[in-house]
């Protein structure tokens, strides 16, 4: 087994995606949208409204829930002021790392191959995450929705991290829960895994193209090593 070789069939480096691939963050996302909807004195929603939701950003969140709620779209600018405070407070206080995700970055960094966490969550809540549950060790770069351009689905948030990990994107495989981390790599050029616990805008994750279709990270069949 070379581990130096160049063949692109083999993972040279991992982007991982945060919110319903490393952690089950739908929690944290109702308490704070739900303080936000009190704050504002509008009806509060439900945890199968985030979880169709999710993934997007936290823009298009809380565009979606203002819209949802019936309210005023120009509530926006006081409803993301509140949202960053709430947020701020509370993050990762409502949610999990899902069952099998430190076995499966414990294999993958056992590799020694480049690891990044992509998401299309605001860099600073997302550092804050990581620390929080234990997983910022794990990753040479962080990269949040924020920190470029365009998030996913568009292709520019992987190829500028597959830029920072010194990786080409045929080599670099994206692991996601969703249809936009998928469209995102195929756009890039970059293999995907997909994990079928997480958010994936209310649709059966099976039906997105991908190298495997995974019920828990740790199961990420790394073969192509072999
Ligand atoms: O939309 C978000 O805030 C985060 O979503 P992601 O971590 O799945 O990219
Ligand atoms: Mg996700």
């Amino acid at each position: 087994m070379n581990l130096t070789s160049q063949n692109p069939d083999q993972p040279q480096a991992f982007i991982v995606d945060l919110d319903g691939t490393m952690v089950d963050t739908l929690g944290d996302f109702v308490a704070v949208l739900n303080r936000v909807l009190q704050d504002l004195a509008l009806p509060v929603v439900g945890r199968d409204f985030v979880e169709r939701t999710v993934g997007q950003g936290s823009e298009h969140l809380i565009r979606s829930t203002l819209a949802h709620v019936g309210a005023e779209p120009q509530l926006y600018e006081d409803a993301w002021a509140r949202y960053q405070a709430h947020y701020t407070v509370l993050n990762g206080q409502h949610s999990e790392v899902f069952p099998g995700v430190v076995e499966g970055l414990e294999r993958l960094s056992a590799l020694g191959r480049p690891m990044a966490c992509l998401t299309n969550k605001p860099a600073a809540f997302a550092r804050d995450l990581l620390a929080k549950k234990d997983l910022a060790k794990y990753f040479d770069k962080v990269f949040g929705g924020d920190d470029f351009a365009r998030k996913k689905p568009d292709p520019l948030p992987l190829l500028k991290t597959c830029e920072a990990l010194g990786t080409a994107p045929a080599a670099t495989w994206m692991i996601g829960d969703s249809s936009n981390d998928a469209r995102a790599a195929t756009a890039a050029g970059c293999p995907v895994v997909l994990v079928r616990y997480g958010y994936n805008h209310g649709e059966p994750i099976d039906a997105v193209p991908a190298l495997q279709h995974l019920d828990r990270l740790d199961a990420i069949d790394l073969s192509a090593w072999a």
